[in-house]
């Protein structure tokens, strides 16, 4: 757009604003691969101050390093009331799936002090845009210490990393940003589900509806304390080959999905506790595992509440129905994290979640959450609907 000049976005290989809408852009890689011999081999600069580290997130300290810069300085919603707080078996789980490469965990240090000031992480993932499953790094945990902002680091830190992928032979990469950055690939809607309103209004996560009282709220979003779906249970290591094909085959229909297999499956579904939960259906007749849900967990630190330090949220991750409506699905999810001491429940308007949002007493949130493609055009904006991808 006119308004806004992105000095360092311009210089790089996705879709700029201004060619949005030209058809004469083939879709699929913007620019060809580098031979090998001629990327980049040594780190880029940083200023004198300050120097690069790869980030062992096996090693409890330097694991705590990045906790603790993460507590301190990553992403707060719109009014800096909350601030994410990943934990640190949440961060491991993250940033080692299967084939992962350290090189890829990249920290910046004070030179004098050794403290921790920034961070960018990449991810090898398989996903299928269209008809073409390329071999793409998901980009996460971007972080530049409150301290020092503005100062032009973050690109610097996205060319590091982006270097550090090409080395191994990679030339795709997959990102999701609250800020609009050339040029998304869809724009989505973030919803909350209430499942302790008197501690979402205490802490101004929600607001007294008009005309309600808090006992009317209260009993608005009351849940039963059972599930109501026969079969509904825990995943657990022999369901991996039946939730693979599962997963395989509904993602099929979305533009853009991750194309998992059985060790991704094993990696990112399989329940670790305070970490991602999954549940599926099966058949107490036929014994078929006919639907599936999976949630992880992310508290946000609540900014300058006297009463309570922690949200304590789950968001949506990927959920089949073939049998189950996906509302009852949905609200035996839902039922399940009431249980489990959850303050509220998220989730994006991505895949089919549309069609049980507001039936489920859902709001809005205040905010949108964009897509990115990294050296891959897509000349269509996708519809939530459209997408089967789901970041952390
Ligand atoms: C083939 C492999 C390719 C791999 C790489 C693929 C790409 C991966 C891309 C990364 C994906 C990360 C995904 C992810 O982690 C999920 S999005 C969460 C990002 N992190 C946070 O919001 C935490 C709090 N904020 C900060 O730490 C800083 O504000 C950050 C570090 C965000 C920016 O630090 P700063 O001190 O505030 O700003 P400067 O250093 O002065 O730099 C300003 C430039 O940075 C551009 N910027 C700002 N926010 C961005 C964002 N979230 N993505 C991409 N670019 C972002 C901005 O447009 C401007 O460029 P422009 O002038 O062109 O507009
Ligand atoms: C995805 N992953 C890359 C983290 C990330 N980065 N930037 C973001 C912007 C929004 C959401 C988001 C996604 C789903 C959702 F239901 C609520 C969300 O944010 C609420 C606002 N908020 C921000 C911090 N605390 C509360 C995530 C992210």
């Amino acid at each position: 757009s006119l308004a806004k000049r992105h000095k360092f976005w311009e210089t790089q290989p996705v879709g700029q604003f201004k060619d949005v809408g030209d058809p004469s852009l083939p879709e699929g890689p913007i620019e060809p691969p580098t031979p090998l011999s001629e990327v980049k081999q040594e780190p880029y600069n940083l200023p004198n101050l300050y120097e690069w580290i790869t980030c062992d997130m096996n090693s409890e300290d330097m694991c705590t390093e990045v906790y603790n810069l993460l507590t301190n300085n990553y992403v707060e919603d719109d009014e800096n009331m909350f601030r994410f707080n990943y934990s640190k078996e949440f961060l491991r789980w993250a940033l080692h799936p299967p084939g992962y490469f350290k090189s890829w965990h990249i920290g910046v240090r004070v030179k004098s002090s050794k403290k921790l000031v920034a961070f960018i992480t990449g991810v090898p993932a398989r996903i299928r845009a269209r008809d073409a499953v390329v071999n793409m790094a998901e980009i996460n945990f971007l972080c530049v210490h409150k301290k020092l902002r503005s100062k032009r680091l973050a690109p610097v830190m996205i060319k590091e990393v982006t270097r550090r992928v090409h080395l191994e032979n990679i030339w795709q990469a997959a990102y999701t940003a609250g800020v609009v950055l050339p040029t998304p690939i869809s724009t989505c809607q973030y919803w909350h589900r209430s499942l302790n309103p008197k501690k979402l209004i205490d802490v101004g996560f929600s607001r007294l509806g008009a005309r309600m009282t808090m006992s009317r709220t209260i009993k608005l979003y009351k849940l039963p304390d059972s599930t109501a779906t026969p079969g509904f249970r825990k995943m657990e290591p022999h369901d991996v080959p039946a939730v693979t094909r599962l997963l395989r085959n509904y993602l099929s229909q979305f533009l853009v999905a991750p194309d998992f297999d059985e060790d991704d499956v094993e990696h990112w579904l399989l329940p670790r506790d305070d970490v991602v939960d999954s549940y599926l259906v099966e058949s107490p007749e036929t014994h078929e595992t006919t639907d599936f849900v999976s949630f992880y967990t992310l508290p946000s630190s609540i900014l300058g509440n006297q009463n309570y330090s922690t949200l304590k949220a789950a968001y949506s991750y990927y959920n089949v129905s073939t049998k189950t409506p996906l509302l009852q699905l949905m609200n035996d999810t839902l039922i399940v994290t009431k249980r489990k001491d959850y303050d509220v429940f998220n989730a994006l308007d991505v895949m089919q979640n549309e069609s049980f949002l507001k039936e489920l007493k859902f709001g809005p949130g205040d905010g949108k959450l964009h897509y990115y493609l990294y050296n891959y055009r897509i000349n269509h904006v996708l519809r939530p609907s459209e997408l089967g991808l789901v970041l952390l």
